[in-house]
Formats: C-alpha cells, structure tokens, sequence
C-alpha cells in the first residue's frame, strides 16, 4: 500500500498530556496514524499535502458506548413510558417484526447521525448484527459490535443464539481493517438466567472476549434481582463469574456503596446514559462517586428510540450538568472530565485504546468544530465550549484511521438521500406489518 501522509496548518489541537491543553498549530497525519501534534512545522515536510484548519478546533473523535443503532426506526414510537413498560408493549413487539433490511437502514441511519456528530466509535448490541457489521465496513466508522441475547424460550432457542453470538463474534473480530472488535453480551440479568449468563462467560474465556450487559437500570430491576436470585445484580453477576473477564456495564444507576468498590476492584467500565435514563425516568447513575473510587465511567446514548438522538455533545453536556444539580457541588463533573467521559475513557471502556486521544502514534480517529459562530465567542476557554456551548450540529469535518468521513457537513462514504428515504420506508413498513 502507498503511505499518504498529510498535514494540518493553522489548527487548534485539544491534547489530553495530562491537563487538558490547546496547541496551535499543526497535526501531521501518516496513513491511519497521528505522527506529530506541534506548534513548529515539523522538518522535511514543506512540500507536504496542507489542509488548512483555520477557524476549526480539532479534538479526539467522540465514543458513544453503548446503544442499539438499528432502533433508529422506533424513534418517536414510545415516549414517556418507564423502561419495562417501553421494552415489553413497544420495542419488544416491534423488533420481532424486524427484517435483515431493515437492521441495516436502521444502522444506516444512526451511523450517518453519528458520523455527521462526531462519534467515531460506537458500541452496538443488537440482533441480526452481520447487517450492522455490513454498514461499519461501508461507512468507515470504528465500532465494537455484538449480537445482544435475550434468553427467553426454550434450552434450543437459547443454545442457537449463542452460537450465534460466539460465530458473530469469531467472524467479525479485526474485520473493516480492524475497525470492527467484537464482545459477548447477554442483554441483561432479569432476561439471561444465571446458568446461561454463566455460558456467555466461558464463551468469553475460551475465545479471549470482553462481555458487556445493562446492568442495574431501574430499581424495579435491582429488587427483582433480589427476589429470584437472593442477591444484588452486581453481586450477581459476579458470583457468575462475569469480572473475571474485561467488562462493561451499561447504566449501572442503582449502585450502593459496596457495589461501587465491587465495580473498582474488578477493573469493570461503566457507560453512563444520561440522557436515556432521564427519559425513561430510571434514576441518576453515581457517577462521581465512580470516578472517586476509580472506575472508567463513559458515555453512551442508549438506542434512539429511548433517547431520542445519537448526539455526543449532548451527553457529555448532561453528565457534567445532572450531576452538579443532584449533588449540590458545581465540580461534582467538571468540564475536562466531561470530556475525557466522552473520548479518553470510551475508548478504554471499548477497549480501542489507540484512539480517544491526540496524540502522537494514536489512530487519527478525530473531528474538526466549526469555531466561526457566535455560540463559540468569546474564545476564552474552547474545552468548556465543546462541553456546555456545542452540539453535533457544529461538526464540519470527521476522520477515522486516517480517512475523512465527513467534509463540510457532508457524508462522503453514505448516501444519506438514500438513507433517510429507506428508513422512512422501512418504518412504513414495521407499522403495516
Ligand atoms: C438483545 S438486543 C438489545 C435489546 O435491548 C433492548 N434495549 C434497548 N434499550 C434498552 C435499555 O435501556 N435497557 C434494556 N434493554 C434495552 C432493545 O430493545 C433490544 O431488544
Ligand atoms: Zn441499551
């Protein structure tokens, strides 16, 4: 392959080194690699390629994870309901119904809202994932992908769908150039029971796999737990092995104390869902406490049909402000942290951690702000206006391994007119079904 290397002038860099800092000046790019971040020109490349960066903040590509990208088509379709009600009378019903097609313009669309936000890696949990995997390979994006399973029927049933989540797993892994990595996932404790969970975590063992489930939603859920099982999810889920392997846990709201230091201890990452579980009114998660004991909390949308969008910026924008209100303490999540939640530590929680940062010998998986706006002015502190003044709508340009997805707004690997007309159609068509 030829090495293609270019160069950012007149940039703005937000490095993480370890304070977060701004660095103007230029980035230069080797193929799917950052090699250098500095305010002089670097030597010998004078005649390199130059894109200009004028007016643009760069910073690390946003890592939303955990989600389900193809509910995109039941967005609208069940509002104000709380989490069981939602899953059971609304998504549950629908989703049975859903064809390999329309997983794909469902993935279709939420990638295409992803890219033109920002995030560059995304965790996804689904059924029918091959047709996920099929966009993340079209698309160019970073994702760490998952055939979700929901253990109810027959001992057959569950069987052949672990099979299917280990072939999906064995096939996909390092697949899109290495943009695709692969985890286990039961869905959750209240849908897996413990036996099978207890495969998953060998399945996870012999193939050398993370295992990522929702954890610790709702407190109906959390009581539930302790009904059939005696115990807490986390104590749970521990009993069945499930730390013993690199995990993630998505929400993790209803925690106490001892859950917490349990989470410490075994290294367990947690993706925080502000935004989803305000909507379906599940709870605030403890997430300062959780930084204060040392674990990895990342951000995370959830599906878009609980959120209802895919934008990063909101979501770090909520996690650094619902704190503050439910603790009384305004450095309860500042800013910088913020920021690395929905960068830094994404990537450590999906286990990509040659992205997530500026750096050099990073993967060049990073986006450019438009800062020509009046909700940006004055520059005063340009990481406290990605965090509070930004949305998706300021992306202007997007790069992942090296290659733009994103220019001027503009999707270059989708056909977003065609997106958006099949999605549409496929609603169209769960609903007649
Ligand atoms: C087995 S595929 C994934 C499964 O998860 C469901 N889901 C979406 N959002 C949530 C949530 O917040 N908590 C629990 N389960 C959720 C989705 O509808 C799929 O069935
Ligand atoms: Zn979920």
């Amino acid at each position: 392959m030829n090495s293609h290397k270019w160069l950012i002038k007149n940039g703005q860099f937000a490095v993480s080194d370890p304070e977060w800092r701004i660095v103007k000046g230029y980035m230069l790019v080797e193929n799917d690699k950052i090699v250098y971040i500095g305010e002089k020109l670097p030597e010998g490349e004078e005649e390199t390629t130059v894109f200009d960066g004028k007016n643009l903040l760069f910073i690390p590509g946003l890592i939303n994870t955990h989600g389900h990208a193809a509910m995109s088509l039941l967005r609208g379709y069940g509002d104000d309901l709380a989490l069981q009600i939602w899953l059971q009378e609304k998504m549950w019903p629908m989703e049975e119904k859903f064809t390999a097609d329309d997983v794909y313009w469902g993935a279709s669309l939420s990638i295409l809202e992803m890219i033109k936000g920002g995030t560059t890696a995304f965790l996804d949990m689904y059924d029918q994932m091959d047709q996920v995997a099929k966009v993340v390979e079209e698309s160019g994006i970073r994702a760490s992908l998952m055939r979700g399973v929901i253990g109810f029927g027959s001992d057959e049933l569950r069987a052949a769908k672990l099979a299917e989540a280990t072939s999906f797993a064995k096939e996909w892994n390092g697949q899109a150039n290495g943009r695709i990595t692969t985890m286990l996932s039961p869905h959750a404790p209240y849908t897996c029971g413990p036996e099978f969970i207890e495969k998953f975590v060998q399945a996870a063992h012999d193939l050398d796999l993370p295992l990522h489930t929702h954890m610790s939603e709702t407190k109906a859920e959390v009581e539930q737990n302790v009904k059939d099982y005696g115990l807490r999810p986390v104590a749970h889920l521990e009993k069945l092995g499930f730390f013993s392997r690199p995990s993630l846990v998505a929400h993790a709201v209803h925690l106490t104390d001892e859950e917490i230091e349990i989470l410490a201890k075994y290294n367990v990452a947690v993706a925080h869902n502000p935004g989803s579980n305000l909507k379906l009114a599940s709870g605030v998660a403890r997430v300062p406490d959780l930084l204060k004991a040392g674990v990895v909390v990342s951000l995370a949308t959830d599906g878009p049909a609980s959120n209802n969008n895919l934008d990063m910026f909101e979501e770090m924008r909520l996690a650094a402000l619902i704190h503050k209100g439910v603790s009384g303490d305004p450095t309860a999540v500042p800013a910088t942290e913020a920021l690395r939640m929905g960068t830094e530590y994404g990537a450590k929680s999906i286990y990509v951690e040659d992205t997530g940062t500026l750096a050099a010998g990073k993967k060049a998986d990073f986006i450019a702000i438009d800062l020509d706006q009046a909700h940006f002015l004055p520059y005063s502190d340009l990481i406290s206006h990605v965090v509070y003044s930004a949305s998706a709508k300021d992306v202007k340009h997007v790069w992942v391994d090296g290659k733009q997805l994103l220019k001027d707004g503009e999707a270059l690997t989708l056909d977003e007119e065609r997106i958006k007309r099949e999605a549409e159609s496929a609603f169209k068509g769960l609903k007649a079904r």
